[in-house]
């Protein structure tokens, strides 16, 4: 193994000769465990590193602080710390996946750094949107990477269903490639290997159920490389484990994955939805009373829209209704976090005796 199977290239080997003078080694994170970092250096050893008091200074912002993907240095020694090494620096970002931090916050929130491929994982039927895709073109234009398409399931469809799906991407979109894929009948795990090789990252994002999991643990292999990977337990609760996130592939390559990318979903389709309804907001703003519950309230602009006939009573009901829908993404988060960590738990049970001695976890 070298530092080019971990993504390792001639730019990033520039900015590092400054760092090599000062006797630092480079390394690739491949966990975040919120106060240390899991990460891998060239030889193939894997270390738990600390944030040095200078990178977390100088990070104006979060997104600043090192992330899952980012190179960085490390001094190693053996100055009696509880880590194996110290984080001196974080190279240049040559991608970056980001997303703006949920809630009132507008600061931008990495979810993984330079990956190389984003495949989006969607399929010709039920989980079709338009408006969601152009939501994810929008990230993966912003993140640098190269952005693919998988319509799987495709099984399910016609053919003729999953050709027009395709026309209706590449229309929305000419830059991006689509491939029609179904991971059931292993027709799509050689479309990604197709683009994986020695050194390239990827990852997937799609919604729940669109047969990430199946691409991914087809890629994998038997070994699923979740296991034995678990470190940093603090406390009993399991939802406290961190995974590694950044996998190095069995047949070349490598894979990031974290709840953060997968939840990017969620966050796409409530902006999705709110968006989708911004005309409203506009319109509310003549409202009387800025609280106005658009119902009998005097004043109501909106009210007054539908009586024009300017606003029509579907569009309304549904309006009405994405407080209601927003709750519900909400809740499919919270389902999905909860999967997540049974999955860790399972996968940590497999290979659990060593660790459930070493950490005390049962
Ligand atoms: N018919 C069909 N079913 C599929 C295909 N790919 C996945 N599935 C099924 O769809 C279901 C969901 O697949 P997952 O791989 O767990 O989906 P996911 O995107 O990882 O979902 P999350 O983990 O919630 O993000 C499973 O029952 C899969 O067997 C496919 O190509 N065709
Ligand atoms: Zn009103």
């Amino acid at each position: 193994m070298t530092l080019y199977d971990l993504g390792w290239n001639a730019r990033f080997e520039a900015e590092f000769a400054d760092c090599l003078s000062k006797g630092w080694q480079p390394a690739r994170l491949v966990r975040d465990n919120k106060i240390s970092y899991g990460a891998r250096l060239g030889d193939g050893a894997e270390m738990e590193v600390a944030l040095g008091g200078a990178v977390y200074h100088e990070a104006a912002t979060d997104a600043e602080l090192p992330a899952v993907g980012d190179w960085v240095a490390l001094e190693i020694g053996d100055d009696g710390n509880e880590y194996d090494a110290v984080i001196r620096a974080r190279l240049t970002r040559q991608t970056c996946l980001s997303r703006k931090a949920p809630g009132k916050s507008t600061e931008e929130q990495v979810l993984a750094a330079n990956v190389d491929v984003v495949f989006v994982i969607t399929e010709a039927g039920q989980d079709f949107n338009l408006r969601r895709m152009e939501r994810y073109f929008a990230i993966l234009q912003r993140s640098g990477a190269r952005s693919v398409v998988l319509l799987n399931k495709s099984d399910l469809y016609s053919d003729e269903e999953n050709q027009v799906a395709k026309a209706k991407l590449c229309d929305l979109n000419p830059n991006v490639e689509v491939h029609i894929t179904s991971a059931l009948e292993s027709a799509g795990v050689d479309v990604l290997r197709s683009y994986l090789k020695s050194g390239v990252t990827i990852a997937l994002i799609g919604s729940s159920g669109v047969g990430k999991s199946s691409l991914i643990n087809q890629l994998l292999g038997q070994e699923f490389l979740w296991t034995g990977e678990v470190n940093g337990v603090t406390g009993k609760g399991m939802h406290t484990t961190t995974a590694r996130e950044l996998i190095l592939l069995p047949g070349g390559g490598m894979l990031i994955d974290n709840p953060g990318i997968r939840e990017v979903q969620m966050w796409t389709d409530a902006k999705t939805l709110k968006e989708s309804f911004s005309d409203f907001d506009h319109i509310a703003r003549d409202c009387l009373f800025h609280n106005c519950k658009h119902g009998s309230d005097r004043g109501c602009a909106i009210q007054a829209a539908l009586k024009a006939g300017t606003l029509s009573k579907e569009r309304f009901a549904n309006y009405l209704k994405l407080d209601e829908e927003l709750e519900k993404l909400r809740k499919r988060r919270k389902k999905r976090q909860l999967t997540i960590s049974r999955r860790i738990r399972r996968e940590l049970k497999s290979k659990g005796e060593k660790y459930s001695r070493k950490y005390d976890v049962d």
